[in-house]
C-alpha cells in the first residue's frame, strides 16, 4: 500500500464550471467516469489511442484550488472569476498635471493650494473662482469643475488664467477621471480559468488583490528505469544515455504539472516498489520496464501495490506498451515505454490528458491539416513526427520508436487513425515547441 493522503473526490473544491466532460469534445470518444471505468474488461487487450486519451483524462482526480501571492501567479489559471475589490479609479482624480478649477464662467481663478497624488488626508473644498494646483492622480477637491493642464494655463501672481484654444473650449469635467469609470467594486473583470498573463496580474493588483485563488496543478514524480542508462558522457555497449529524463522537466511544465523529482531507479522489483512507497504525488511516471523482459518489473510492482489497470496497452505505433494504473487512493501511475519516441508518445497520450483532467481543463481537440504523404496502419493509430508546410503535414524521416532526431525538429505529431485515407487529412497532436502552449 502506498503512502499518501487518500483523497475523496467530493472533498475537492473544483473551480466553478469546470466539471469535465470529455465527450463534449468532438475529438474524444465517450470516456466512462473512472469508477465505472473500473468495470471495463480491457485489462489484457489494447485500447484505441482515443480511448486511452479519454480514460486518462477522466481518471485523474481533480486538484483543489490554491491561493497564491500575485508574484507567484504568472501562468496560473483563475479558479474563480476575478472581481474588483475596489472601484477604478477609487476616487475622482485629475488626469493631467495642472489646475483643478471651480466654475467655468470665468478665465481667471485664484490659486488656493496644491494637491499631490499621495495626498490622502487633504480634504478640500473649492469655491467658485478658486483653483488648486494638482498632480495627475491626485484626488480631486470637492467643487472642482475641470482640470486645466499646465500647457493651457498661465500663472499670474497668485492666479491662473487660461491661454490658447482652452480659452474658448472649457468643458465641464474635462481631464477628470471619474470614480468607477472603468469598473465598480464587485464587477467581474476576468472569467474563471483565465490564464494569468502579466497584464492580468497588473489588473488584479490594480483592483486590490494581494493573492489569487488559482486552479491547482497535480504534482508529478518521474522514475526512470534501466540499469544501462547513464546521465553523462558517451554512450557505448551496455551504456545508453538517458534521453527521457532530460525531457521531463520541460514536458511536465508544458503540460501544466509540477515535477517534484526525476529519479533513476535500478532494475529491481524492490527498488521500484520502494520508490512507489515514497511517492505522494498525484501522478507517478515510470519510463522503461513496461515490456515483458526479465528486468521489466513494472507490472509486478503494480500488482504488489494493488493498483488497478485502466490501460495496459494502446493500439498505436510507436508506444503500444504504455499503461495507466490507479492506486487505491486514486493516484495514477503512467508507464511509458523505454524507447524515447515511444516514451514521448506515451506522455502525450496519457500524461497530458491526466494533467488536463486533474486541472479541470478541457482536452483540446486536434486541429486537422492536409495530408502531405503520411500513410496509415491497418489496425493501429500511427503517430508520426511532421512539419507543416503550406497547410499540409509532411512526415519527417527517422520516425522510429527509438529515434528523437525528427521529433526534435517537428511541428507536431500527426495522429493517423487505423486505415485512415489521405483525403481525411492529418489531425495534429501538439508538441512543446517554442511557439506552442499545451492549454
Ligand atoms: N517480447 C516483446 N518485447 C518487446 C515488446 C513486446 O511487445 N514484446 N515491445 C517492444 C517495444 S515496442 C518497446 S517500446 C520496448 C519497451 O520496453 P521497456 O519499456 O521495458 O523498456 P526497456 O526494455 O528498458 O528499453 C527499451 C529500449 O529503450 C532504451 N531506453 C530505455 N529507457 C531509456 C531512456 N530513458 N533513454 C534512452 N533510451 C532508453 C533501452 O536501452 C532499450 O534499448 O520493448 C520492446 N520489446
Ligand atoms: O513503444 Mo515501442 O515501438 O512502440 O518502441
Amino acid at each position: 500500500m502506498t503512502k499518501g493522503v487518500r483523497r475523496d473526490r467530493t472533498d475537492h473544491t473544483h473551480p466553478v464550471g469546470t466539471h469535465r466532460s470529455p465527450s463534449a469534445d468532438a475529438s474524444v470518444p465517450d470516456a466512462p467516469h473512472h469508477r465505472e471505468h473500473r468495470k471495463t474488461p480491457h485489462q489484457s487487450s489494447a485500447v484505441t489511442w482515443d480511448q486511452a486519451r479519454a480514460y486518462a483524462y477522466s481518471a485523474a482526480l481533480p486538484c483543489p484550488a490554491v491561493r497564491v501571492a500575485l508574484a507567484d501567479a504568472l501562468g496560473e489559471r483563475l479558479a474563480r472569476p476575478l472581481t474588483a475589490l475596489s472601484a477604478m479609479p477609487a476616487f475622482d482624480t485629475a488626469a493631467m498635471d495642472g489646475f483643478a478649477v471651480c466654475g467655468l464662467d470665468t478665465q481667471r481663478w485664484t490659486i488656493v493650494g496644491r494637491l499631490r497624488a499621495d495626498a490622502a488626508d487633504q480634504d478640500m473644498d473649492l469655491a467658485p473662482g478658486q483653483a488648486v494646483e494638482i498632480a495627475t492622480g491626485a484626488a480631486l477637491p470637492r467643487g472642482a469643475s475641470a482640470v486645466l493642464p499646465y500647457e493651457h494655463t498661465q500663472r499670474e501672481a497668485n492666479s491662473v488664467i487660461t491661454v490658447g484654444a482652452t480659452r474658448r473650449a472649457l468643458e465641464p469635467r474635462q481631464h477628470i477621471r471619474h470614480r468607477g469609470e472603468e469598473y465598480e467594486a464587485g464587477d467581474v473583470l476576468l472569467p474563471v480559468r483565465t490564464e494569468l498573463t502579466a497584464m492580468a496580474l497588473g489588473l488584479a493588483a490594480a483592483a486590490g488583490h494581494d493573492t489569487l485563488e488559482v486552479m491547482g496543478r497535480p504534482c508529478v514524480r518521474a522514475l526512470v528505469t534501466g540499469d544501462e542508462l547513464i546521465t553523462s558522457g558517451l554512450p557505448g555497449r551496455g551504456r545508453v544515455r538517458d534521453a527521457t529524463g532530460p525531457q521531463l522537466p520541460g514536458l511536465v511544465a508544458w503540460a501544466g504539472g509540477r515535477l517534484t523529482s526525476v529519479r533513476h531507479v535500478s532494475d529491481s522489483l524492490d527498488a521500484l516498489v520502494g520508490e512507489f512507497d515514497r511517492a505522494t504525488e498525484e501522478l507517478v511516471i515510470v519510463s522503461g520496464s513496461s515490456s515483458v523482459g526479465p528486468v521489466d518489473h513494472l507490472q509486478a510492482a503494480l500488482r504488489r501495490l494493488g493498483a488497478e489497470p485502466l490501460v495496459t496497452s494502446v493500439a498505436c505505433r510507436p508506444g503500444h506498451p504504455q499503461s495507466l494504473h490507479q492506486l487505491p487512493d486514486g493516484r495514477l501511475i503512467a508507464g511509458l515505454p523505454g524507447n524515447p519516441l515511444a516514451a514521448l508518445v506515451g506522455f502525450l497520450t496519457l500524461v497530458v490528458p491526466a494533467i488536463q483532467g486533474a486541472r479541470g481543463l478541457p482536452l483540446p481537440p486536434l486541429p486537422r491539416v492536409g495530408n502531405g504523404g503520411i500513410t496509415s496502419h491497418p489496425t493501429m493509430t500511427r503517430l508520426v513526427p511532421v512539419q507543416v508546410r503550406d497547410g499540409r503535414a509532411v512526415p519527417l524521416p527517422h520516425g522510429g520508436s527509438a529515434m528523437l532526431r525528427s521529433v526534435a525538429q517537428a511541428d507536431a505529431l500527426a495522429v493517423m487513425k487505423p486505415a485512415a485515407r489521405p483525403a481525411e487529412g492529418a489531425p495534429l497532436l501538439a508538441l512543446p515547441t517554442a511557439h506552442n502552449s499545451s492549454s
